[in-house]
């Protein structure tokens, strides 16, 4: 069985990276009069906080959280004008501790980290099964980094209406071992049930969307979020730009609640800063056996001795395939990116 993986807010692996935010301890005690806000779009060093009480504010960092990134999603506190008015700025002055933390490194080389989008709790990875062609290990790629972020994932698959149901049966089952969920759409102009079947999967909960160009993400999120053009408006206000120019990732609000952050920005998904033997504890299942490991064990196919290997020869053919993905996915982190 592949097994669900449940998080409370203990056990989600969120490291303390090093342009995180500083532990609570420095934090000063002062501003207690504070505004809570949930980040909704950055933009050189502009942050659009929608504050708890709905009022859309554009703030700065406040010299005292030092160098700490802020990212989409984040949960912060403002002093300052909160009023929202034009031309007015709030200061950031706490970044609260994050649920999970969506990262990327520059390239697959470069180790160095940068936190794209923060309190996520599932990565949505739009993928078309035709035209363009769906690229699987680009898939595995993302699933690397939302399992390594804490997060889920569901798969969309879009323009279903281009092959065949065997086509889109023999592809979900790459995931199956995997706990990945998957629904494929297709548009349609006669009826927005395409939408629902989405949308069902994203109520309530914080969302980010992937994918490559032409896969349909722009025509998912504009059904999806039916004033995105306006939502996203607000961000045109903080740059006095568009949103495809240099903003990487943008939150909008789910007519029936929750969010979807959408990445036009990111264009590459460097895993460098992905630890492979770190990399299985987000596979609860996996990882109680890896504990028997010798010390610094990969898991890889050709690790000696690695636990997993007796582990999946003695138990069931649902074992054997989840280990056999797992291991894809471990695979998927290194050469070219996908
Ligand atoms: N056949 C078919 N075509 C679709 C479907 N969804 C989107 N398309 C088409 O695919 C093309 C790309 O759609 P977009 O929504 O612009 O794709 P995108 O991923 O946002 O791509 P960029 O705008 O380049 O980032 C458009 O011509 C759409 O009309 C679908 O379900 N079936
Ligand atoms: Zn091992």
């Amino acid at each position: 069985m592949a097994r669900r993986r449940s998080y409370t807010e203990a056990d989600v692996r969120v490291r303390p990276n090093r342009k995180g935010s500083r532990p609570r301890s420095k934090q000063r005690p002062d501003h207690a009069d504070a505004v809570p806000g949930l980040v909704t779009a950055v933009d050189r060093g502009r942050y659009q906080v929608l504050t708890d009480a709905g009022v859309p504010v554009v703030a700065v960092k406040a010299r005292e959280l030092g160098r700490g990134a802020v990212v989409v999603g984040d949960r912060v506190d403002l002093v300052g004008d909160v009023s929202g008015a034009e031309g007015t700025l709030a200061r950031v002055v706490r970044v609260q501790d994050r649920r999970t933390l969506l990262r990327r490194s520059a390239d697959d080389t470069d180790p160095t980290e940068r936190g794209i989008v923060a309190n996520a709790d599932q990565l949505v990875i739009v993928t078309a099964l035709a035209d363009p062609e769906p690229r699987p290990r680009m898939v595995d790629r993302f699933l690397v980094a939302a399992f390594d972020a804490g997060m889920d994932a569901l798969l969309v698959l879009t323009k279903s209406d281009l092959v065949s149901e065997a086509f889109v049966a023999d592809f979900v089952s790459r995931y199956g071992a995997l706990d990945v969920q998957a629904v494929a759409t297709r548009r349609d102009h006669s009826s927005s049930a395409w939408v629902d079947t989405v949308a069902e999967h994203l109520d309530g909960r914080v969302s980010v969307l992937v994918g490559h160009s032409g896969v349909g993400k722009s025509t998912l999120v504009n059904a999806l979020v039916p004033d995105a053009d306006r939502a996203t408006g607000d961000v045109n206000e903080v740059t006095g730009r568009g949103r495809h120019t240099s903003s990487s990732a943008v939150a909008l609000p789910l007519p029936a609640g929750g969010w979807i952050i959408d990445t036009p920005g990111v264009r590459s998904f460097g895993l460098a800063h992905v630890d492979p033997g770190d990399f299985v504890t987000a596979f609860e299942d996996l990882a109680q056996v890896a504990a028997q490991c010798p010390r610094g064990c990969t898991h890889t196919e050709d690790a000696p001795d690695c636990a997993l290997d007796p582990w999946a020869e003695s138990g069931t053919a649902t074992d054997r395939a989840r280990l056999d993905s797992f291991r894809r996915l471990l695979a998927s982190r290194q050469g070219v990116e996908g």
